[in-house]
C-alpha cells in the first residue's frame, strides 16, 4: 500500500531538508515529509493544498481533479524511505495535512527508516484529534500537538477531542503549540490548560501568520502575555528564512 504525500510541484513528493521552524525543536536540522489530506479545515491553514482540492490551489490551478493530481502523489514507502535517507537525516518531522490519518503506511515507512537508521528521532506534527495506533505510537519520539481554537473556523466538536487532549497532556513526549491570532485567543488556551492539566513547560504560543511582518507584529503583544501567564513562545523560523514556500 502506498503513502500519499503532498507535492512541491506536480509529481514531486514533499520531502525536504530544513531547520525545524516551530516548537520545542526549533533550529534543529531535520528532514520533513508532508502527508496529504486532513480531517479539519482551518481557515488560515498554510498548507491547504494538502486537503482543499477546490481547484484554486496555487501554484497548480485548475479544476478539482486537476488540483488533486497536481497536489498529491501516491508513492511506495520504499521509494519514500530512499528519498528521505538520501538526505542523511538524524531527525524526521512528519507533517501534513494530518499525518495520523495514514497510520498503517506511516508505520511501515518509519519501520523501513529505523532498519537503516536505528537512532532516527521521529517527531509528528498533529492537530491532536486522531489517535495513533500502538504499532505507530511506539515508534514516535515526540508529538507536536496543535489543537485548534475557535478562530480556526472548525466545529469545536471536531477540533477538540477530550480523550485525545487528556492523553497528550499525560504523555511526556507531547508538546502543545497553540496558534494565536488575537489576544482573546489566549482565554481559550488557558481554559484548555486548566481542563486538561497541561504543563506550562509543554505549552507554547505561536503567532498566526505566513509572513515575517505579521509574525513580528503579533509576537510584540504575545510576548508580554506569555510572560504574564508563565507560558512559552515559539516563532516560525522557516517563514523568516524562506517565506511561505513549499518544501522549506
Ligand atoms: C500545517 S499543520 C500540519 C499538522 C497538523 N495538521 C496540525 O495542524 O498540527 C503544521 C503546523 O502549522 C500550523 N499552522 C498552519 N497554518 C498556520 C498559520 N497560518 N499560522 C501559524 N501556524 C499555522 C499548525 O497549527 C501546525 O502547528
Ligand atoms: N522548516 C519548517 N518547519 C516546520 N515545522 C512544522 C512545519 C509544518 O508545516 O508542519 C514546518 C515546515 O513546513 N517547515
Ligand atoms: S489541522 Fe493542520 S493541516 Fe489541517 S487544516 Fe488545520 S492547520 Fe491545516
Ligand atoms: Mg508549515
Amino acid at each position: 500500500m502506498p503513502i500519499v504525500l503532498a507535492t512541491t510541484q506536480p509529481g514531486e513528493p514533499e520531502i525536504f531538508a530544513s531547520l525545524q521552524g516551530e516548537g520545542p525543536s526549533t533550529g534543529r536540522p531535520s528532514v520533513f515529509v508532508r502527508l496529504s489530506r486532513c480531517n479539519l479545515a482551518c481557515v488560515w491553514c498554510d498548507t491547504a493544498y494538502t486537503w482543499r482540492f477546490s481547484g484554486d490551489n496555487r501554484p497548480h490551478r485548475g479544476g478539482e481533479s486537476f488540483a488533486r493530481k497536481a497536489n498529491q502523489v501516491a508513492i511506495d514507502e520504499h521509494d519514500a524511505a530512499q528519498k528521505i535517507l538520501a538526505l542523511d537525516p538524524d531527525r524526521l518531522v512528519v507533517t501534513g495535512g494530518e499525518p495520523l490519518l495514514q497510520a498503517p503506511a506511516l508505520t511501515r515507512l518509519i519501520t523501513l527508516l529505523r532498519d537503516i537508521r536505528p537512532r532516527l528521532h521521529v517527531e509528528v506534527e498533529t492537530n491532536g484529534t486522531v489517535e495513533a495506533p500502538h504499532a505507530l505510537d511506539r515508534l514516535i519520539d515526540q508529538y507536536n500537538v496543535s489543537p485548534k481554537l475557535a478562530h480556526s473556523g472548525n466545529d469545536a466538536d471536531l477540533a477538540l477531542v477530550p480523550e485525545r487532549l487528556q492523553a497528550y497532556s499525560e504523555d511526556p513526549r507531547a508538546f502543545f503549540k497553540f496558534v494565536i491570532a488575537t489576544p482573546a485567543d489566549l482565554d481559550e488556551v488557558l481554559e484548555l490548560k486548566r481542563t486538561y492539566g497541561i504543563l506550562p513547560s509543554r505549552l507554547q504560543l505561536m503567532p498566526e501568520g505566513t509572513d515575517s511582518a505579521t509574525l513580528y507584529d503579533r509576537m510584540r503583544w504575545l510576548a508580554p502575555l506569555a510572560m504574564r501567564h508563565g507560558l512559552r513562545l515559539t516563532d516560525r523560523l522557516h517563514i523568516h528564512l524562506y517565506g511561505d514556500t513549499r518544501g522549506t
